[in-house]
């Protein structure tokens, strides 16, 4: 086995709402150089640590950490649509070697991804499905929220798991950093944004092309005195780099849902994933990282990051 690893930020605002132009050229060619980093290692297996948005999963059943044997895009904010190649009898065979770690995960046989997953495949690999991909979604975005120790449990899980395998691995983590999208809350959300949230699979194109929007129309103001967003924080950002850089992954068991939201934004708790992908990676041995990149960018409302690691 071979394993290296890439978190990445990702947002809905790529193409929507860009930067000026020296900003979205040096974040391409940060996102060039790691293309030719993946392709250069040929992987044999992805797997892709992701956040949903409300696509794929709504609070009819929110579980906290899935797994699919089959997946298909949505297609929303410019991602490619269809279906992705997932490694289905890996992925069983995964969701197996998880439960008997005693940690808890759902299992999908088809589930419906979003930005969330697909715009770090497409801007790593060229494109949604080059490569066989096992998904695990951790619930980043509609809380309660499982503790981020349990986080950390769920990739050692995969971890040990990816250990076994003799294949080139490599573990991708995105989404975060700092960042507060308008995501709306169930927590005392009108009737119609509950039944949304509840059950709102496959919306019309007119509601998709509202929230896109909504989204927008969010970004033209993010870190204004106009928005209502808690903003970017690069210092939590650098910060929490820093930590996965430094191998320091048992001080992430401490981490406070409610104070991660106060200093850094409700979104920011994607970097669940990138934890995720961090304890998988060490799991497998000692490991090497290095910050790529990082730019906090409100057009995007993105603490835009890249990270890499690979093992000792
Ligand atoms: O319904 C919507 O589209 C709500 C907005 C939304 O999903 C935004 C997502 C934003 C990110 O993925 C992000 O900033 O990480
Ligand atoms: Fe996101």
């Amino acid at each position: 086995m071979t394993v290296k690893l890439k978190c990445l930020s990702h947002t809905p605002l790529r193409g929507l709402n860009d930067p000026g132009a020296a900003v979205v050229a040096e974040v391409d060619a940060a996102l060039a150089k790691a293309r030719a980093e993946v392709e250069a290692f040929d992987p044999e297996l992805i797997v892709i640590f992701a956040p949903d948005h409300y696509n794929g999963l709504f609070y009819d059943l929110m579980p906290p950490f899935v797994i699919a044997t089959a997946a298909e895009s949505v297609g929303d904010y410019l991602t490619q649509p269809g279906p992705l190649s997932v490694a289905k009898d890996l992925a069983l065979e995964l969701t197996r070697h998880v439960l008997d770690s005693d940690v808890d995960i759902a299992l999908s046989h088809r589930l419906q991804v979003d930005h969330g997953c697909t715009q770090t495949l497409e801007e790593l690999t060229g494109s949604i499905d080059r490569y066989p991909v096992i998904p695990i979604i951790i619930n980043s975005v509609a809380p309660p929220f499982a503790p981020y120790r349990r986080v950390r449990k769920l990739g050692e899980a995969v971890g040990r798991f990816i250990a076994k395998l003799d294949k080139r691995v490599l573990i991708l983590g995105t989404g975060g950093l700092s960042h507060e999208p308008p995501v709306p809350l169930l927590a005392d959300a009108p009737e119609a944004i509950s039944e949304f949230l509840i059950a709102g699979r496959n919306p019309t194109p007119e509601a998709r092309a509202a929230r896109q929007a909504r989204t927008i129309a969010a970004g033209k103001i993010y870190g204004t005195a106009e928005s209502l967003q808690t903003p970017l924080n690069a210092d939590w950002d650098l910060a929490f780099i820093d930590l996965l850089v430094q191998g320091r992954l048992d001080e992430i068991d401490e981490f406070k849902i409610e104070e991660i939201s106060k200093a850094a934004g409700r979104s920011a708790h994607e970097v669940r994933t990138w934890v995720a992908a961090f304890a998988a990676l060490a799991a497998t041995g000692a490991y090497s990282a290095r910050q790529d990149y990082y730019r906090a960018i409100n057009e995007w409302i993105a603490g835009y990051g890249v990270v890499s690691a690979e093992q000792n």
